[in-house]
C-alpha cells in the first residue's frame, strides 16, 4: 500500500511543469487539477470578478517565484566548470555521495542509470526514476532522475544538475532552468560549459543564492591532427567515425567491414538506449571483434567510451530544420570523447575524413564555446489551466500556439519551442479529452516526427477516449510488426520500441487507464534484443531469418 501511495503520488507531482508548488492536501478540485493552492485562491477570486481580464497568466517575467521551497532556502550554488573529461562531475557527485539526501538530474536516461547504479554499489541507497521507470530503493534518500522528472518539491541536503549548458537547448531549456531556479537544496552542483556561467550568474541574482565557480582543465591530452584520414583503409583499433544520418551510420559500418580488418560498433539516437549502452560495452571490451565504433552526437553525452581517435566524417549535420555547420561546443563536446582519463587511450586524438574540413575543425577546437546568451522557460500547467478559463472554446493546440505568441518573458529568457506538443495537440484536440488528459499526451514522451510513433499515440489517445483503458494488444493491429530483413524494417523496429516505450510513459502517468506496462517493458526488450541481434552479426544486411521469424514479438502483431 506504502508504495503504491508513493508512486500514485509521484505520478502527479513529477510530470513535467505540473504543480511545481503543489499541495495535494488541500481540496479534490486542486487533486483533480493539479493546481497549487495559491494559484486555486488566486483562480477563486478572480473566477467571481472581472478580474480574470485584468490578470496576465502569459506573465513569464518572474520564474523564480514559482518554487516557493527553493525560495525559502539560501542555496549554495557550485558551478563546476570545464572542458569535457575535466573530472566536474565526479567532483560533484563525491559531494552528493556523502550528502544525507540528494538528487541527481542529467539529460539522459543513461546518465541517471549510472549515477544509480554508483551510488547503491557505494551503498547508497539511490532510486531511480525516468519517464519510464521508477526503481525504488528500501530506505533510499538519493534519487537519479532524468532532468524533466526533476522533483521541485522536497528538500534535499544536496543536488546535481549535469551538462547545465542546456538550458540553452532550444526544446529543453525550460527543464533546465526549472531544476536551477527550483530545486531546494543546501547545496546545488551544477555541471558543464563555462560558456553558461555569466548566464547563471544573472539568473541567480534574483534568488539570493550564494554562487561559487570552480574551473576545471582537462585531466587528459586532446591532439587535433593536422592530417585528415584520407580512407577508411587507415582505420586502426579505438577509432570512433562520427556522421550524423543514420543512412550514413550504416554506410562507414559496411564500408570498414567490407575491408575485412575491423568489426564496427554503432550508436545513434533512435536505439534503444539499452541497445547503445550494449554497443559501447562491446567496443570497450578488448577481447570483442568490434573494434571501432560508427557514431552520430549520441557518443557526445552518457557513455564511457574506450576510444582513441575521433573522426568527423562531416562537420555538417540537419538539425531537423536545415543542413547546417557544427557548432564549436558541438565539435568540442564530440572531440572530448577521444582519450578518457584512465582509459585504454589516455591520449586522444582528432580529425576528419575530409582535408576540406580540417581548418574548421583546429579552429573550433581553438576557440572558446560562445557564451550561452538566454535560457529557455515554458509555462506550467497552472497558468495554462488559468489560461484556458479565459478561452473556454480553444482547445489546447489553440491555448498552446496563444500563449507562446503572447507570453511575456525578461530578457534573459526564451519560451522553449513547443514544437513537438503543438503537433501532439493538434492530433489529441480532435478528441473529447479533458485538458488534463489532454496536456499529459502533449507533454509525453512521444516523436511525432516518426509516423509509426505519432500513429501509437493516435491509437493510445482515440482507445484512452473510447473504453478509458487501452490494452497493448489491440493497439498493434497484424501487420504493424514485421520480420525485419531490410534497413527499413530495422527503422521501424526502432519505431516500434518507441511506442512501446511511449506506453510506459503513459503507464507512469496514467496508472489505471494503461495497466499493461509490465507486458510493454518485456517486449521493450525483446525488440532491443532483436536489433542487437542484426548488429551483432558481420554484416548487418544478412540477418539469420530463421531465428528471427520464431521471435516472441511477432505475438504482438496478432
Ligand atoms: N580524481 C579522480 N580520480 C579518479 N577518477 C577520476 C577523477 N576525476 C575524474 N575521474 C574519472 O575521469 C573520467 C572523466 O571525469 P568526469 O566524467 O567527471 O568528467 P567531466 O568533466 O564531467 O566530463 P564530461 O563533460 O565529458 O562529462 C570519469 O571516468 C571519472 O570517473
Amino acid at each position: 500500500m506504502g508504495s503504491l501511495l508513493f508512486r500514485r503520488r509521484l505520478s502527479r507531482t513529477l510530470v513535467p511543469g505540473w504543480s511545481d508548488n503543489a499541495d495535494f492536501s488541500r481540496s479534490s478540485w486542486q487533486l483533480k487539477f493539479g493546481t497549487s493552492y495559491g494559484v486555486y485562491q488566486c483562480l477563486r477570486k478572480l473566477s467571481s470578478s472581472t478580474g480574470a481580464k485584468k490578470f496576465d497568466f502569459t506573465d513569464l517575467t518572474r520564474p523564480h517565484t514559482w518554487y516557493p521551497n527553493a525560495r525559502r532556502k539560501r542555496r549554495n550554488v557550485i558551478l563546476h566548470v570545464g572542458p569535457t573529461n575535466s573530472g566536474k562531475t565526479y567532483h560533484a557527485l563525491k559531494r552528493l555521495e556523502s550528502s544525507s539526501s540528494g538528487i541527481y538530474c542529467g539529460p539522459l536516461r543513461l546518465l541517471a542509470w549510472e549515477v544509480a547504479q554508483r551510488l547503491n554499489k557505494a551503498k547508497v541507497p539511490c532510486d531511480l526514476i525516468t519517464g519510464q521507470e521508477r526503481e525504488e530503493v528500501d530506505g533510499a534518500k538519493h534519487r537519479a532522475v532524468t532532468v524533466e522528472m526533476a522533483d521541485v518539491t522536497s528538500d534535499y541536503n544536496c543536488a546535481v544538475v549535469d551538462e547545465i549548458q542546456m538550458l540553452g537547448c532550444r526544446t529543453r531549456g525550460f527543464s533546465f532552468t526549472r531544476a536551477l531556479l527550483g530545486i531546494s537544496a543546501d547545496e546545488l552542483h551544477l555541471c558543464g560549459d563555462a560558456a553558461a556561467v555569466p548566464l547563471i550568474q544573472e539568473l541567480l541574482k534574483v534568488t539570493d543564492d550564494n554562487v561559487k565557480v570552480q574551473y576545471y582543465e582537462r585531466l587528459s591530452p586532446l591532439i587535433p591532427l593536422k592530417v585528415p584520414l584520407g580512407s577508411f583503409s587507415n582505420i586502426r583499433t579505438g577509432d570512433c567515425i562520427v556522421t550524423f544520418s543514420r543512412y550514413e551510420i550504416y554506410n562507414i559500418k559496411k564500408r570498414i567491414e567490407n575491408g575485412r580488418n575491423h568489426l564496427c560498433s554503432v550508436v545513434y539516437g533512435s536505439l534503444p538506449p539499452e541497445t547503445r549502452t550494449r554497443q559501447a560495452t562491446m567496443f570497450n571490451d578488448e577481447s570483442s571483434d568490434f573494434d571501432v565504433l560508427v557514431a552520430s552526437d549520441a557518443i557526445g553525452m552518457g557513455l564511457n567510451l574506450n576510444i582513441s581517435r575521433i573522426i568527423f566524417s562531416t562537420l555538417r549535420k540537419f538539425d531537423g530544420v536545415e543542413m547546417r555547420e557544427l557548432s564549436v561546443s558541438e565539435i568540442k563536446q564530440i572531440a572530448g570523447r577521444a582519450g578518457r582519463y584512465r582509459s585504454k587511450f589516455p591520449v586522444g586524438e582528432v580529425t576528419c575524413l575530409d582535408p576540406d574540413d580540417i581548418p574548421l575543425l583546429l579552429s573550433s577546437l581553438s576557440s572558446p564555446s560562445p557564451i550561452i546568451e538566454a535560457s529557455g522557460t515554458f509555462s506550467n500547467f497552472d497558468l495554462l489551466f488559468m489560461y484556458s478559463r479565459l478561452h473556454p472554446n480553444y482547445g489546447i493546440h489553440q491555448i498552446l500556439e496563444h500563449f507562446v505568441e503572447n507570453a511575456k518573458l525578461s530578457e534573459k529568457y526564451f519560451i522553449a519551442d513547443c514544437e513537438q506538443m503543438l503537433k501532439v495537440a493538434a492530433v489529441i484536440d480532435e478528441l473529447p479529452l479533458s485538458l488534463n488528459d489532454k496536456y499529459l499526451f502533449t507533454v509525453s514522451s512521444v516523436d511525432m516526427d516518426d509516423d509509426i510513433s505519432s500513429q501509437g499515440l493516435t491509437q493510445f489517445a482515440q482507445s484512452y477516449c473510447k473504453n478509458g483503458i487501452v490494452r497493448l494488444k489491440e493497439i498493434f493491429t497484424p501487420g504493424t510488426l514485421k520480420v525485419p530483413k531490410s534497413h527499413k524494417a530495422l527503422k521501424e523496429l526502432e519505431s516500434i520500441h518507441k511506442v512501446l516505450d511511449l506506453y510506459v510513459w503513459l503507464s507512469f502517468h496514467m496508472e489505471d487507464s494503461f495497466p499493461d506496462r509490465e507486458l510493454a517493458a518485456s517486449q521493450k526488450a525483446i525488440c532491443s534484443m532483436i536489433i542487437e541481434e542484426f548488429l551483432g552479426r558481420d554484416g548487418w544486411q544478412k540477418p539469420n531469418l530463421r531465428k528471427l521469424r520464431h521471435s516472441p514479438l511477432k505475438s504482438l502483431s496478432g
